[in-house]
């Protein structure tokens, strides 16, 4: 498999104060999945916001499909393919549900307002409703919407299920294995439930103070207990 990300050397931060990461380098080919934990305030936000270029990158390099990325602005990253659903969200408030997920929507893949409305009947049930106007389950799968209608080659989710109620998780959980089903979707998870994370993933790793410290097979890390406990904090 080729590798569909890369970072070599990368640190990146806020303009000011310490590097919120620092010295990172992943690949994860194309078709893969990787989880990325940690405590909290480690940067795992800022890795994924490094890679849609939403913060100072000071040095390294990024690598998306082959092309370098690291200098270009989040739209053009968004346009050659990444989708990012921001763990804040960022529904437009005064659209309908169609319309956030018309004004994302790029014509090049499976994905449009029709198999997302397939993938989350909720969603297609609320179609005329204002953003304003959504639970915080029904948001976030707008906001997994609204990222698929764009067709992107790498998914990044900043942490899908936090706040949601366990039966919301669980239909989350099955969309996203849908997805990775139906279009082979390479996917960044960054996820508290530590367990749901590795379950979903193929690779992961774990940032400690803006560095990576472990990195390797989910399914490895998921059994290795001592590590999890020292670097994630599960007991
Ligand atoms: N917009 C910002 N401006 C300045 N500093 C920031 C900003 N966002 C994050 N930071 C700082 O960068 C560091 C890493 O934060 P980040 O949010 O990436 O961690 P995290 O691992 O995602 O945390 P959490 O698990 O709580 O979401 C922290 O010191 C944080 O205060």
């Amino acid at each position: 498999m080729t590798d569909l990300l890369r970072l070599e050397a990368v640190t990146a931060g806020y303009g000011y104060g310490a590097a919120a990461i620092e010295n990172v380098a992943l690949s994860l080919p194309r078709g893969s999945s990787l989880a990325v934990l940690g405590r909290n305030g480690v940067g795992k936000t800022s890795l994924l916001a490094t890679i849609m270029g939403l913060t100072q990158m000071a040095s390294g390099k990024i690598t998306f499909d082959g092309g370098e990325i690291g200098g270009i602005d989040t739209y053009e990253r968004a346009r050659l393919g990444l989708g990012y659903v921001p763990q804040e969200r960022e529904i437009f408030p005064s659209l309908t549900v169609e319309e956030n997920l018309s004004v994302a929507r790029v014509d090049r893949g499976k994905w449009n307002i029709e198999s997302v409305f397939e993938l989350f009947p909720r969603l297609a049930e609320r179609r005329q409703n204002f953003g304003n106007h959504l639970s915080g389950g029904e948001q976030q799968m707008l906001a997994v919407g609204r990222a698929l209608v764009s067709n992107p080659a790498l998914l990044i989710l900043d942490e899908p299920f936090e706040g949601l109620a366990p039966v919301i998780v669980d239909q989350l959980v099955e969309a996203l294995k849908r997805i990775r089903k139906e279009s082979d979707m390479t996917f960044i998870l960054v996820e508290h439930h530590v367990d749901l994370a590795l379950s979903l993933t193929v690779q992961a790793l774990i940032l400690d103070r803006g560095q990576v410290v472990w990195n390797g097979k989910s399914n490895d890390l998921a059994g290795n207990k001592s590590v999890l406990s020292s670097l994630v904090g599960i007991s």
